[in-house]
């Protein structure tokens, strides 16, 4: 497969930028068009000067005639933005490929409550396939919109599904406790991202309200085939990228620490990008930075029968853009490394 035509809405975000790094080298990529709400006709390298001689084309008005003549297009903007922009597109030709949370609910009132924003028309959702590529590749393969997850659900459910399918840890306790970088927040400063406010200074957010509640619960049924309610916050770390997640559940009775490493190994034996650590008490979000690895680990604690359940990510690539392109990669029937096949940066 090669001489793919594809296309980024909102590609001067953060997710936009990661996406034009990982597509600019893939090998089946011959065109990337670049689509900007408020800056069209902005040449991309004069606003981002690293891509000087790179990446000198310029913003393209978001038009949906150029957009249904390529093949694939990748939408990364604020939520609520393609719940109108997409669904004219589907069904019309590119296959369509959505960072936001946007089509992730199936119950569009979960969406409203969740995000405070209009639903997507339910026709559209109920075609949306959840791209969590490990766990959905047959689903994802011939979808026409993919609702690529958010970034903790990536880190949380990759770490925990294996567990709860094989029945392994108890899903009625489950607490989680994630960390994030800023750049999970986007491009667009605010006062709760200013670098005075969170350099030298950790912070929890949404307590109990996280948008991405819903969509943990949602996959945990999907794919476990367990219904749950869950504890999950979210804390803001003074670092740009990297998500952390430590998760806490009973350990089923007569199940030891050996049956649950043999689980996560089991299941992600032939997923090259899941890598489950055996040999270290200790994680850290550097040795995913960059790339679209995620580390899991588990230890259980004889003295409480818990097991603790860690998992990094680097939110912009497994959790958004990396996780993007890698379900491009399973529709145009490519291994899920190409393209993605980098070294973490760790330092
Ligand atoms: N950052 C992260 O770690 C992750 C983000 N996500 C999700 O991915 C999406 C993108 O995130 P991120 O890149 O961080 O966000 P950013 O805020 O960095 O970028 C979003 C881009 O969307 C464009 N945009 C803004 N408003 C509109 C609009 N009304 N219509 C069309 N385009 C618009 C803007 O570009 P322009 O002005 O040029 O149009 C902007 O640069 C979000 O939904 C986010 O929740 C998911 C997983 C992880
Ligand atoms: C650090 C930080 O603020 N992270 C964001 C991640 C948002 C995100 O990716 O959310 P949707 O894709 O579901 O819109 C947050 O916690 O809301």
């Amino acid at each position: 497969m090669s001489g793919m035509k594809v296309g980024i809405v909102g590609a001067t975000g953060y997710g936009g930028l990661e996406l034009i790094r990982f597509l600019h080298n893939h090998p089946a990529v011959e065109q990337i068009d670049l689509f900007t709400s408020s800056e069209e006709g902005v040449v991309f390298s004069s606003k981002f000067g690293h891509l000087v001689t790179i990446i000198d084309s310029p913003l393209q008005k978001i038009d949906y005639e150029a957009l249904s003549k390529l093949d694939v297009v990748f939408a990364s903007t604020p939520s609520g933005v393609t719940s109108e922009l997409l669904p004219p597109l589907v069904g019309k030709g590119p296959k369509l490929i959505d960072l936001s949370g946007d089509f992730r609910l199936k119950n569009p009132a979960s969406y409203e409550q969740w995000y405070g924003k209009k639903a997507a028309p339910l026709k559209i959702i109920e075609q949306s396939v959840y791209g969590l590529t490990e766990w959905n590749a047959h689903n994802v393969k011939n979808a026409a919109l993919i609702a690529n997850p958010g970034c903790y659900p990536t880190a949380v459910l990759l770490s925990l599904l294996p567990l709860l399918k094989a029945q392994l840890i108890d899903p009625n306790y489950l607490v989680i406790d994630a960390k994030s970088g800023i750049s999970g927040a986007g491009n667009k400063p605010s006062q709760t991202t200013h670098f005075s406010e969170v350099n030298e200074s950790f912070s929890i957010y949404k307590t109990n309200t996280h948008q991405h509640i819903p969509e943990i619960e949602q996959a945990i049924s999907m794919f476990a085939n367990v219904e749950t309610t869950i504890t999950f916050n979210t804390h803001l770390v003074p670092m740009t990228r990297g998500i952390l997640s430590t998760a806490y559940a009973p350990v089923m009775p007569g199940i030891s620490e050996e049956q649950l490493v043999a689980c996560l190994q089991t299941t992600y034996e032939k997923h090259p990008f899941v890598r489950v650590i055996t040999d270290m008490n200790s994680l850290t979000t550097n040795r995913v930075k960059g790339s679209n690895y995620c580390d899991i680990f588990v230890k259980v604690d004889s003295r409480t029968n818990r097991a603790t359940i860690v998992a990094v990510i680097d939110n912009l690539v497994k959790g958004a853009a990396g996780q993007a392109i890698q379900n491009m990669n399973v529709q145009l029937d490519l291994p899920q490394t190409t393209g993605l096949d980098v070294v973490p940066l760790f330092i």
